[in-house]
Order: C-alpha cells, then sequence, then structure tokens
C-alpha cells in the first residue's frame, strides 16, 4: 500500500464522516424544530384549554360536535354559549380549537379592533370559487382594494336618486340564485359565470377604448361632452379597469373576476335570504304585514308601480324596522371567523391566545337575553327610533362589524327594502308554516332547512 492508497481512504473516512455528521446535524435539527414546535402547541394549547367548553379529548377534539344533526347546530351552539361563562366556549375541531364569543363587549375588542383583520383558516373553501376578493383577502391586499372599491359601491347610488335600475340589475338575479331548484346546478352557474366575467370586462375594456378614442377625436370644451366619457362608469366594474389602467395598483385580470365574483356571491344570497326570512316574518304576522301595508299606502297613495327614491325609502321607517328584525332573528351570514395576531384580555380570567381562531355565532350574539328581552319573539318595535339606542352597539351585526364589515351594507338594505316596498305594496302573504316548525340550516348563509310555503294574494 503506497502513501496515495492512504490519502484515499483518508479522504473517504473524512467524506463519510461528513456525511455522517450532517446527517445527525439534520436529525438534530428536525428533532429540535418538531419538539418545540410541539412544546409550542403544547403550551398553545394548555391557554386555549383555560378557556372553558364541552367534553373534548386529544386528537379527536369534541366528539359531540359528530352526532349533532346540521339542522340543530345552531341551536346547540346557542345553548353552550349560554351555558359557559361570559357566553365564551372553546372548541376542538380534531387537533385545531375555535373559541366562540358572544358577548358584545368582548365582540367590540375584536371585531372592532384594527388589529384582528385575519380570516380564520376555514375561509380557504371559498378560495376556488372567490379567489383573492375581499372577503377572503389577505391583509395587505384587502386595506389596499377595500380603499379602492368602496366609494364604487356606495357612490353610484347617491348619484342616482332613483334606485329602481339596481333592483332590476342585482335583485332579480338574486331570487333566482337563491332559490333551491337552481342549486342543483351550482357548479355549472359559477362556472358560466366565470366564463361571463370573461367576456364582460374584454367587452367592457374594448368599449372603454372606442369611447376614449371618440371623446378625445371631438375636441370640445364642452363639459357635456366631456362628461359624456364618465357615463355610465362608477360601476365595480369600471373602477376596477380604472385601477387596472395605472400600473402600481397591480389589478390582473384574474384578480378582477375574483372581486366579482365575490360581489355576486356576497350580494346575492345574502339579500336574496333575507327577503324570504322577511317574507315568512310577516307571512306569520299578518297585524305586522298590515302595518308595512299602510306605510306603503301613505307613501304612493294610488299608484301601485311607483319609480321608487331613496328618499321615499328612507320614509319606509316600519319596513326597515321589520328587515332589521329579520336580520336579527335570521341573520343571513350565520358565522364569522377571525385569526387574532396577539393575545387578546376579553376578561382578567379570560384570554385568547394569539394565533388562535374566533367564531362569532351571530344567532347566538342576537338572542343574548341581557340585549334583547324575548329575544325569540318577532318583534320590530325594538328597532323603533326611541328603543333603538338600547341595544348595545356590538349586540346586533348582521353586517359584521368595525373596519372588516360589510361592504355591500347599505345596498344590501337598499335592495332588500325596495323589493320588499313593491311587493307589499301590491300582494298580501300568508306562511302556511308555522314559525317552529322551520328549522334554519347554518351554512355560508342561513337557509331554512325545508321549503317554505307561501300563500301570496294579490291587494
Ligand atoms: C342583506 C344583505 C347582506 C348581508 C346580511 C351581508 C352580510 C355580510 C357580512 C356578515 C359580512 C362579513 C363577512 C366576514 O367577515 O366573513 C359581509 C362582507 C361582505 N359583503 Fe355583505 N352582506 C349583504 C349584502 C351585500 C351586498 C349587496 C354586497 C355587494 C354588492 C356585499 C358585499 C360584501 C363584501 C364584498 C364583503 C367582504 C368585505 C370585506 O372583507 O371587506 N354584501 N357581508
Amino acid at each position: 500500500m503506497d502513501i496515495s492508497d492512504n490519502l484515499s481512504v483518508e479522504s473517504k473516512t473524512l467524506k463519510v464522516n461528513v456525511y455522517t455528521s450532517l446527517v445527525a446535524l439534520s436529525v438534530l435539527l428536525v428533532s429540535w424544530i418538531v419538539m418545540s414546535q410541539s412544546l409550542k402547541l403544547k403550551a398553545f394549547g394548555k391557554k386555549i384549554d383555560k378557556i372553558p367548553g364541552p367534553f373534548s379529548i386529544p386528537i379527536l377534539g369534541t366528539l359531540v360536535l359528530i352526532i349533532i344533526p346540521r339542522s340543530e347546530i345552531l341551536e346547540v351552539i346557542i345553548r353552550w354559549t349560554r351555558k359557559f361563562k361570559d357566553g365564551c366556549f372553546r372548541l376542538w375541531l380534531l387537533n385545531e380549537p375555535v373559541i366562540f364569543i358572544s358577548s358584545p363587549d368582548h365582540v367590540q375588542k375584536i371585531l372592532g379592533s384594527k388589529e384582528h383583520l385575519e380570516k380564520a383558516a376555514l375561509y380557504q373553501v371559498l378560495k376556488p370559487l372567490i379567489g383573492n376578493g375581499l372577503i377572503t383577502a389577505d391583509v395587505p391586499s384587502w386595506k389596499a382594494h377595500r380603499r379602492l372599491l368602496i366609494n364604487s359601491v356606495n357612490g353610484k347610488m347617491k348619484q342616482d336618486g332613483n334606485v329602481q335600475p339596481l333592483v332590476f340589475s342585482l335583485a332579480s338575479l338574486e331570487l333566482g340564485l337563491g332559490c333551491s331548484p337552481l342549486k342543483r346546478y351550482e357548479e355549472d352557474i359559477n362556472a358560466a359565470t366565470q366564463e361571463l366575467f370573461d367576456y364582460v370586462v374584454s367587452e367592457r375594456r374594448k368599449q372603454r377604448q372606442t369611447h376614449d378614442i371618440n371623446t378625445n377625436e371631438i375636441n370640445t370644451e364642452s363639459s357635456a361632452l366631456k362628461n359624456q366619457k364618465h357615463i355610465g362608469r362608477g360601476a365595480l366594474i369600471d373602477t376596477l379597469l380604472d385601477a387596472a389602467e395605472h400600473s402600481e395598483n397591480e389589478i390582473t385580470d384574474e384578480y378582477m373576476k375574483n372581486e366579482l365574483m365575490t360581489f355576486l356571491v356576497a350580494g346575492h344570497d345574502t339579500s336574496s335570504e333575507t327577503m324570504l326570512w322577511a317574507l315568512f316574518m310577516l307571512g306569520s304576522h299578518p297585524e305586522l304585514q298590515d302595518k308595512v301595508h299602510d306605510e306603503m299606502k301613505e307613501i304612493f297613495g294610488d299608484n301601485r308601480t311607483p319609480e321608487i327614491t331613496l328618499d321615499d325609502l328612507s320614509r319606509m321607517t316600519y319596513l326597515d324596522q321589520c328587515i332589521k328584525e329579520t336580520l336579527r332573528v335570521y341573520p343571513s351570514v350565520p358565522l364569522l371567523m377571525r385569526k387574532v395576531n396577539t393575545d387578546v384580555e376579553l376578561e382578567p380570567d379570560l384570554i385568547i391566545p394569539a394565533g388562535a381562531e374566533v367564531a362569532f355565532c351571530i344567532p347566538a350574539i342576537h338572542q343574548n337575553p341581557s340585549v334583547y328581552k324575548n329575544p325569540k319573539k318577532f318583534d320590530p318595535e325594538r328597532f323603533a327610533a326611541d328603543k333603538i339606542a338600547d341595544i348595545h352597539p356590538y349586540g346586533y351585526c348582521p353586517f359584521s362589524l368595525g373596519p372588516r364589515n360589510c361592504i355591500g351594507k347599505r345596498l344590501g338594505e337598499v335592495l332588500t327594502k325596495i323589493v320588499l316596498a313593491g311587493f307589499f305594496l301590491n300582494y298580501s302573504v300568508t306562511s302556511l308554516q308555522k314559525p317552529e316548525e322551520v328549522k334554519t340550516v347554518a351554512e355560508v348563509t342561513l337557509g331554512p332547512s325545508k321549503p317554505i310555503f307561501f300563500h301570496v294574494k294579490r291587494r
């Protein structure tokens, strides 16, 4: 064996040693990461378990949830809200904790804060449908886009005193999409809508270009003609296209379609479920329905097909109370969820640890007996002008509250009101089932567990 053989054996041994050390180091590193993660999780779990809740076991979580039927789940959550101190309890969904809160002061601490704007992981299920639109957006892009869109949602209504066109473009579609036969074709509708948006975005872009060329060619000082360029603008799609023209906004076609889909999804079923529940409640309380009809007659006299204006809507105070009470008893979005970024001290002995997911069960918040006397009763008088101030501002949240509330709140209210106003001016309705016979099913929106039947009569 010569010296070069020795060197080659030594270098092989050295290589083996380096590999062994690297493998050992990697194993150590991975074990350290796993251990520190599991210690963190254990510490996190311990903090969560300081919050009371129904019986749960490690890994499998709160087992009882498996056997509760879908139509009972809301009632069970409301019961737990009443059972646990301060209306706060934790559930374990397998290994993932969720903390439910319901007291208005606690709700305010999270929804009212600028700190806790992040949505919970559950919202990811909506991403295939609406991508990074406002509802599912992460906080930085939400901030940029919310600022951009808010004026186009509310501004359009202020410009057009007559709100009827809004209803024809949105609510007629709403009533169609909200009804159950079409639910069967949901996938096809979604695919077709995406295709439609492709078409709408590209056509609108072409139209705008042609219009820009024409108005530039006219080259006149007439302000009327200059303004023509903006006729029809102010719609959501134009706000997005305007923003896309300024590259710093990074508005892609994909984002534009997702945002249009977000507004369609967020605006339609919510408003149509509200209309449905309002019909059901007023159809079950004929004396309240008569008051609504009297109000319509007072505003419109014998005109059965009026062009309803914003001014007319502001005079419909009793109908407004009925819609508010409908949204209290049947909030069309039953569940909101956030992830908190810092520890939140709800009470000195009740702390939500940073990183936890918090759920707001709106029906449970709306049936809090310390906010509402006799909470099960449908009573529009709660929202009369001289009583509304008695309601804690965070005890009523059908449109959520705080910085990340519903951007379409005003539009949703106007749509619902105008459709119901037209209806009660011309028709009377009787619900063929009693309220106690119809249960609710909480999905993304709050629907009835079975079809509701009405008898409708022309007045
Ligand atoms: C009665 C009708 C409506 C109800 C009850 C309602 C309720 C809500 C609620 C509770 C949220 C918060 C969701 C969450 O935090 O996860 C929300 C968000 C939202 N709503 Fe509505 N909504 C209604 C109508 C509308 C309409 C008509 C539009 C659009 C034209 C709309 C667009 C949106 C959007 C885009 C968001 C996300 C806002 C953001 O994260 O910044 N909503 N809505």
